[in-house]
């Protein structure tokens, strides 16, 4: 069997570096590296890892008499504790209480306990919109793609990313624009007509199926809640007056539930006294209620993928008969 020092020497023979001690092994290495960093071939460590935090420091942080700034700063929710909390209220205390799904929106999107009449309307608005049979954008698209064999959160983020504009994501707008309208005091005809000018459609108003003779029965519903358990159902008022204007013009142009979800929850927030005026117009501006759609549908759009795939369909192909190909 050849000796180390024969394999060293074959080594030194090939031209090979071979250091006879730990230190000029270090040495070899330093020189090494040092020539890599030269030619802009590595970053020295030193300069891509952060400075150590120095030892007092480090132990000023721990004992609390210095904070150190953080990356994050989170106010809705605490996970140190025994026990999760939901805007300050412990997870034991939402289920003694007998609390729902609205009353833990309620903390976790406004921050704050909601009356139960809210919590009860924010309910109805998600059981109302979780789902609206299998030909809507939404499905659809859930649809196709559980049918092409993906999981189900890619069939659930499919059916979801067609809500917007036209599709269940006008609820902020119809809020924005209702509550502009509303507050400048612009008669329904001001407000539709000056829109028209503008070259916008009334977010809230419009259907691809409902009709003035055929009304949709989820705005229905709302309305009539709201009607018996909110002090004040003021935009609600203003967002009838105007589908009767635009009814006028045709007959598609309905109150739809976007319009009706809109409309009631700038009631809510400016009914319940749980909202300070410059609260409202940030809740409007930021565009919470959309929210209230995507979490919703999202209930419906779980059940079309769980129902394809206990279904076994087949992958998805669009008939050629339905299609016009033309040049
Ligand atoms: C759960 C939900 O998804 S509810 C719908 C939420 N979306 C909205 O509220 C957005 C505003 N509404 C709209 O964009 C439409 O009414 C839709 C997309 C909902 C339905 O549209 P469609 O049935 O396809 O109507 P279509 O696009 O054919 O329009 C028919 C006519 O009504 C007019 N129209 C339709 N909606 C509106 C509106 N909101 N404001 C003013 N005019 C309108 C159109 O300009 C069109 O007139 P024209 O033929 O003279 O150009």
């Amino acid at each position: 069997m050849e000796s180390a020092q024969g394999k060293n020497q074959a080594l030194r023979d090939a031209g090979a570096i071979v250091p006879t001690s730990y230190e000029a092994f270090e040495a070899v290495i330093k020189e090494t590296f040092d020539k890599l960093v030269e030619q802009g071939k590595i970053t020295p460590l030193k300069e891509v890892m952060p400075p150590q935090i120095p030892e007092d420091l480090n132990s000023a942080i721990k004992s609390g008499k210095v904070r150190a700034p953080t990356h994050i700063i989170s106010t809705i929710s605490d996970d140190r504790g025994e026990e999760p909390c939901y805007a300050g209220v412990p997870m034991s205390s939402i289920v003694e209480r007998g609390y729902g799904v609205g009353d833990v929106i309620s903390l976790l999107w406004f921050k704050r306990s909601l009356p139960r009449y809210c919590t009860h309307f924010i309910e109805i608005c998600i059981m109302l919109c979780a789902d609206h049979g299998p030909c809507v954008s939404g499905a659809h698209n859930t649809i196709v793609t559980a049918r092409a064999g993906k999981d189900l959160v890619s069939s659930l983020v499919s059916g979801l990313l067609t809500i917007g504009p036209r599709f269940g994501g006008a609820i902020d707008d119809a809020a924005r624009y209702f509550k502009d309208a509303y507050d400048r005091g612009l008669t329904p005809y001001e407000f539709v007509e000056g829109m028209k000018k503008k070259g916008i459609r009334v977010p809230g108003i419009g259907h691809r199926i409902k009709r003035g003779d055929n009304r949709d029965k989820r705005v229905e519903l709302l309305q009539r809640f709201a009607r018996t358990h909110f002090p004040s159902v003021k935009y609600m008022e203003y967002a009838i007056q105007v589908e009767t204007y635009t009814l006028s013009k045709a007959n598609n142009l309905v109150l739809n539930v976007d319009g009706a979800i809109g409309s009631l929850f700038l009631d809510l927030l400016a009914g319940s006294g749980m909202f300070s005026k410059q609260e409202i117009d940030e809740i409007v501006e930021i565009g919470y209620l959309n929210g209230l759609f995507v979490l919703a549908r999202s209930i419906g759009l779980i059940g079309h993928t769980f129902d394809q795939k206990r279904l076994k369909q087949p992958l998805y192909r669009h008939p050629w008969e339905d299609v016009l190909y033309t040049k």
